[in-house]
């Protein structure tokens, strides 16, 4: 689905991606972790084509940077780490956004659009916040709108930064299963970013592990979620055990 080679930015004169090569196949999930800094949001931000980067990207063979932004937006869809909330904008017309790239300049909305928006509010279980303004919603209740709108443009490859980071444990939960869920429904490719790395691995079927720009581990989780490569590049103290989806890390005093 993904193709990533030798990828490398530089943001501010600092060399942030410093040659990152990644695949990730149709339909499959997988979870890129690392400390903070190593580059995992800008990574992503160079895959939705708004970051510039040298390399290559290809998109089911296509060249992402010779992609219009609109052909560009119908193919990856990003959810990000603090995503800009309009004032004043109701969740119904924020998940409206989604549909940019299928409105002809100057057009209005079609109907379809607005079916495939209030489709998403309610798969996201939105439907009793859909005229509210969105800055009225709980930090949990947002994070599920700014899913919504990145499903509503019905791309096939879904970016999610830290999609969790504002959620209690049962949203947690709610949210991953249903993208997994979409993902199965829908045949979606999911490439995602996170911090807790048990819920990481509990989800991801491939892990990548970066560290200072470059990837330094990436496989099974099983493979990527050890004690000394936790140790290597966190510089944590964890226990790593055996769970019934993917390995449990526990941090250790
Ligand atoms: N515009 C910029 N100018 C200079 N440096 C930048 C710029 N944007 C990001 N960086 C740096 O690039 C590095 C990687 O940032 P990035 O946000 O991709 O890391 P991350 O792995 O997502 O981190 P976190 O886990 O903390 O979210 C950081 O050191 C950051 O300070």
């Amino acid at each position: 689905m993904i193709a990533v080679r030798d990828l490398r930015v530089s943001l501010g004169g600092v060399t942030v991606l410093d040659g990152v090569d990644l695949d990730v196949a149709a339909g499959e999930w997988v979870t890129v972790i690392g400390p903070n800094g190593a580059g995992k949001s800008t990574l992503l931000r160079a895959l939705t084509g708004r970051t510039p980067y040298a390399g290559r990207v290809s998109l089911r063979g296509d060249d992402l940077g010779a992609l219009r932004r609109r052909e560009r937006a119908r193919r990856v869809a990003m959810v990000a780490q603090s995503p800009a909330v309009p004032p004043g904008m109701t969740v119904r017309e924020y998940v409206l956004l989604g549909r940019t790239p299928y409105v002809p300049p100057l057009g209005r909305e079609s109907a379809a659009d607005l079916a495939a928006a209030d489709e998403e509010i309610r798969s996201l279980h939105l439907a009793a916040f859909a005229d509210r303004p969105l800055t009225t919603l709980s930090g949990g209740e947002r994070q599920r709108a700014f899913l919504a709108r990145a499903l509503a443009q019905r791309a096939p490859l879904l970016l999610l930064d830290e999609p969790t980071s504002a959620l209690d444990i049962g949203h947690q939960q709610d949210v991953l299963d249903l993208v997994d869920r979409l993902r199965r429904d829908r045949g979606l490719t999911v490439l995602a970013t996170m911090h807790d790395l048990s819920i990481a691995g509990g989800y991801a079927d491939r892990m990548v592990l970066l560290a200072a720009g470059r990837v330094v581990a990436a496989g099974t989780p099983a493979e990527v979620l050890t004690e000394r490569l936790l140790a290597t590049h966190y510089r944590a103290r964890v226990r790593v055990l055996p769970g019934e989806h993917g390995p449990l890390v526990v941090p250790v005093r």
